[in-house]
């Protein structure tokens, strides 16, 4: 048993992913079977109602590795001697609208919990950016807190990871764990590029590339790119409500990945970029370079380059700085 507790920040713990959520990383599933946690949960004054129920329901679950649980309205509280803190609680995009629409909602919260972390938390901390857009939210959050290294921070895309695995591994008929090396670059929005040029799928124990595995170049380039990218907005006007199962699988493969030391994103200098990253034993990072990139690749690269750099002007224009 781990006898150090490790102190894990979930905010907007009152809303929909985050009871997807709390039950996986209290359970374990997240920090390790044997690693015992205390939950800091965050929610705004008048969800405090219904963040108690969630206190009450995780109680109620009797789990071994969940030592305290406290729920609050207040920074200070939130975010003291932080160990991971994972940044869910903004507003979600109704159907018809692109997730930058929500900076104008959303990007202060993140500049009031970058704060927070500075003045707070460890200089360790492990921080996760959910909230949309959460590309530029992570930057804003980062640029909050200067004291804390800005390779500790990175903002949600395994969720868009998770759908091109899985619908590679629909179409080839295999389960999801038999493709990998899928990468998405960029944005967590509709200018993403999911790209599969370096994906191997094992098909009947054989490793074939994506391609050869699918024998579909026109879908891959198609179809499949537009469905990985327009997926939230697809399972929005399904359930008029955004995803939230599927975000809190992707929010425990993507902490349980830096805590196990598998898998990260880099930081670019002025960007939160999704790229892909090799971890090492003593959790330091290297992006994945020498990966060969096609013309078709790059347009897609630079597009949702240039969609980020705009996002980053908007939402320093929006605070001012
Ligand atoms: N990056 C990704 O892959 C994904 C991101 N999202 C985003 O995650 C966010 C949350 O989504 P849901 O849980 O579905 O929304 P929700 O509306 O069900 O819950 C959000 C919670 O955040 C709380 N909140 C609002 N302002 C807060 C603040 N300043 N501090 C603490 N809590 C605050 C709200 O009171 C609410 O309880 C949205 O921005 C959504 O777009 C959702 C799915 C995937
Ligand atoms: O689409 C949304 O607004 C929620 C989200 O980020 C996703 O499902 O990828």
């Amino acid at each position: 048993m781990c006898s150090e507790q490790l102190r894990v920040l979930v905010t907007g713990a009152a809303g929909q992913i985050a009871y997807s959520l709390l039950f996986s990383i209290a359970k374990g599933d997240v920090f390790g079977k044997d690693q015992p946690i205390i939950l800091l949960l965050l929610d705004i004054t008048a969800m405090l109602p219904v963040l108690e129920g969630v206190v009450m329901e995780l109680q109620d679950c009797a789990l071994p590795l969940l030592r305290d649980i406290i729920a609050t309205d207040m920074e200070e509280v939130a975010f003291k001697d932080l160990d991971a803190a994972i940044l869910v609680g903004s507003m979600p995009r109704k159907e018809g609208m692109e997730r930058k629409d929500l900076l104008k909602a959303n990007v202060a919260i993140f500049k009031s919990q970058g704060s927070a972390l500075e003045k707070f938390s460890k200089k360790t901390v492990k921080v996760l950016v959910v909230g949309n857009p959460a590309n530029t939210n992570c930057l804003v959050a980062a640029k909050s807190a200067p004291s804390i290294p800005k390779a500790n921070f990175s903002c949600l895309t395994r969720l868009d990871h998770n759908r091109a695995r899985s619908q590679v591994a629909m179409r080839c008929g295999v389960p999801a764990t038999h493709v990998k090396n899928v990468i998405i670059w960029g944005n967590h929005s509709s200018t993403q590029y999911p790209d599969v040029h370096h994906c191997m799928v094992n098909m009947s124990g054989s490793e074939l590339t994506c391609f050869d595995a699918i024998k579909d170049e026109a879908w891959l380039k198609g179809e499949f790119i537009a469905t990985v990218q327009q997926r939230g907005a697809a399972v929005i006007k399904a359930r008029k409500l955004s995803s939230a199962m599927s975000a809190a699988k992707a929010i425990c493969d993507h902490m349980r990945d830096i805590w196990t030391v598998n898998y990260h994103y880099w930081v670019p200098d002025d960007l939160i970029y999704s790229f892909p990253v090799q971890i090492h034993k003593d959790k330091s990072w290297k992006i994945v370079d020498g990966l060969g990139i096609n013309s078709f690749s790059q347009t897609k690269m630079d597009a949702t380059a240039a969609e980020l750099m705009e996002e980053r002007d908007t939402a320093l224009a929006f605070l001012g700085v």
